[in-house]
């Protein structure tokens, strides 16, 4: 596949001729090249955007018509679905049944916005002033810069382009240079579906150069970034060179709370798919459990029993259950974590290291590791670790489970198991979360509204609201009735 970046309605190399290897962390093979752009790079894409904007067509197309563009990509999507699949899980690692969930996911987005397109007309208020006429219409912000991490590629590229391209902005995307695979396919869906040149633009490269590039330039009007904390804290400030609107989707050190007259043996297996799903590297991932402290031991024992059996593997074998990490660098970081939780004084009840298994060896593969005697005040309980390691700590009281629940400077989401449904309603609004589930964990969809509380973010993706983000509220007032005031 040639890995190249679309400026403009073209197909380039970067204007330095560098090219980066792209890693299949299955087993460290080459996959391809994929053309690196430098800052040079992005300076074209945003002149593209900006022009595009500025004076092409887009921003005035018909809102109907920019929808059925919209659900062109979605038809392209769900054509292609088994071959992006196969891509998403080549690039990251994830499995085959991870990887056509997000394909389910990213199609429907598409769906979602196209039908989003054309339904605000605007509204008319009722003006306090006489003899006039007080209309708010949304307009598209203009040029948006999209910056994506590399655990979701198209997911998390997918989640902001429908909703930029359909209120008729025009759009820079910089995915993670390590992941752009199912972005660049996309971008070819985007071509065949006719999207006009210049309005959909992809720079490949180095998030200090080109993702930098984006944030500090004033020809852009809005970034809109998925990625770590202290990312998000550089784009911050970097936006300020022209008070560019920012659209923040950062980490996560997600509680699930488990009381002891949840449902067993369901609250165990979402356990586990809260902790390990694509190896816990999500930012929603469950990766701090709460459990009421009379059903501890009982509870750590049998998902301590089911993680030994989780098969590690290919993402392209159906039987695989959990793929590798994404790098050698991030296994390294997440082998870390797990030395600082044997240094904070907390055990490691299974897992803790690198499997045995032969046939796993040159894959960033680790084992998923489960530590109990955690305390809120650990590292290992406090910081998003971002890898297949659950941590354990217990309560005794619906206000400690609550208590402990929101004492990180997270705020992304998060769940409870109970079968007393006052009681989960309670819980749910005492979280500070931009999500929380009741007796289920993980499930998103376009038409709810995706974010972070504190320091998880800043604006909401999907939903109405998310695509209210990509636009500005315009107030237009008419005089019926103008006559001179005379005041001068
Ligand atoms: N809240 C959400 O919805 C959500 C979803 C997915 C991932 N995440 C978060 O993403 C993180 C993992 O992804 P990651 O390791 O790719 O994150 P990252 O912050 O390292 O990189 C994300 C993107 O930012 C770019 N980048 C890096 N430095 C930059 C800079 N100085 N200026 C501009 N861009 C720069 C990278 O090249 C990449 O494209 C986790 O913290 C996870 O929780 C959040
Ligand atoms: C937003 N989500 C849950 C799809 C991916 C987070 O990493």
């Amino acid at each position: 596949m040639d890995i190249r970046m679309y400026i403009d309605g073209e197909w380039v190399d970067a204007a330095n001729g560098e090219t980066r290897d792209i890693i299949n962390p299955l087993d460290q093979s080459v996959i391809t090249q994929a053309a690196e752009g430098s800052r040079e790079d992005a300076v074209k894409a945003v002149q593209a955007a900006r022009r595009a904007f500025d004076k092409g067509p887009w921003a005035a197309t018909p809102a109907s018509e920019r929808g059925a563009y919209v659900l062109k990509v979605a038809q392209l999507i769900e054509r292609d679905k088994e071959e992006l699949a196969e891509l998403e899980t080549l690039d990251t690692g994830k499995t085959m049944g991870e990887s056509r969930a997000d394909m389910d996911d990213i199609a429907g987005v598409f769906h979602y916005f196209a039908g989003l397109a054309d339904k605000d007309g605007g509204e008319y208020i009722a003006s306090p002033l006489p003899d006039s006429d007080s209309k708010i219409v949304r307009e598209p912000v203009g040029v948006c810069g999209q910056i994506t991490p590399w655990n979701y590629p198209l997911l998390q590229a997918a989640w902001k382009i429908a909703p930029a391209i359909a209120t008729g902005n025009t759009i820079i995307v910089k995915p993670s240079e390590i992941t752009p695979l199912t972005t660049v396919k996309v971008f070819q869906l985007m071509e065949e579906a006719g999207l006009p040149a210049g309005v959909a633009n992809l720079v490949l490269g180095k998030g200090t150069d080109v993702g930098a590039e984006l944030s500090e330039s004033v020809d852009v009007d809005l970034i809109s970034f998925t990625g770590g904390i202290e990312t998000g804290r550089k784009i911050m400030q970097s936006a300020t060179s022209n008070m560019k609107k920012i659209a923040l989707e950062l980490g996560g050190k997600n509680p699930n709370i488990v009381f002891a007259d949840a449902d067993f043996d369901l609250a165990v297996d979402q356990a586990l798919n809260a902790a390990f799903f694509h190896a816990g590297q999500v930012c929603s991932a469950g990766a701090r459990l709460l459990v009421e402290e009379s059903i501890h031991d009982d509870f750590v024992k049998a998902i301590v029993d089911r993680v030994k059996n989780i098969r590690l593997g290919s993402g392209q074998d159906e039987e695989t259950q959990m793929g590798p990490l994404i790098s050698a660098e991030h296994l390294s970081k997440v082998e870390n974590y797990i030395e600082i939780g044997k240094q904070e004084g907390a055990t490691v009840a299974v897992g803790g290291g690198r499997p045995d298994d032969k046939t796993l060896q040159k894959g960033f593969f680790l084992l998923p590791t489960i530590f109990t005697d955690c305390r809120s005040d650990m590292r290992i309980v406090q910081e998003e670790i971002f890898g297949p390691v659950l941590t354990v700590e217990t309560f005794t009281s619906e206000e400690e489970a609550v208590e402990k629940a929101n004492d990180t400077v997270y705020g992304l989401a998060g769940a409870t198991f109970t079968t007393d449904i006052s009681k989960a309603e309670r819980v749910a609004s005492g979280l500070r979360l931009g999500t929380v589930w009741i007796n289920d964990f993980h499930p998103y969809f376009a038409q709810a509204p995706w974010g972070g509380y504190k320091q998880s973010g800043i604006g909401r993706e999907l939903g109405k609201v998310g695509m209210e983000e990509y636009t500005e509220t315009k107030h237009i007032f008419r005089n019926t009735n103008p006559e001179a005031l005379n005041f001068f």
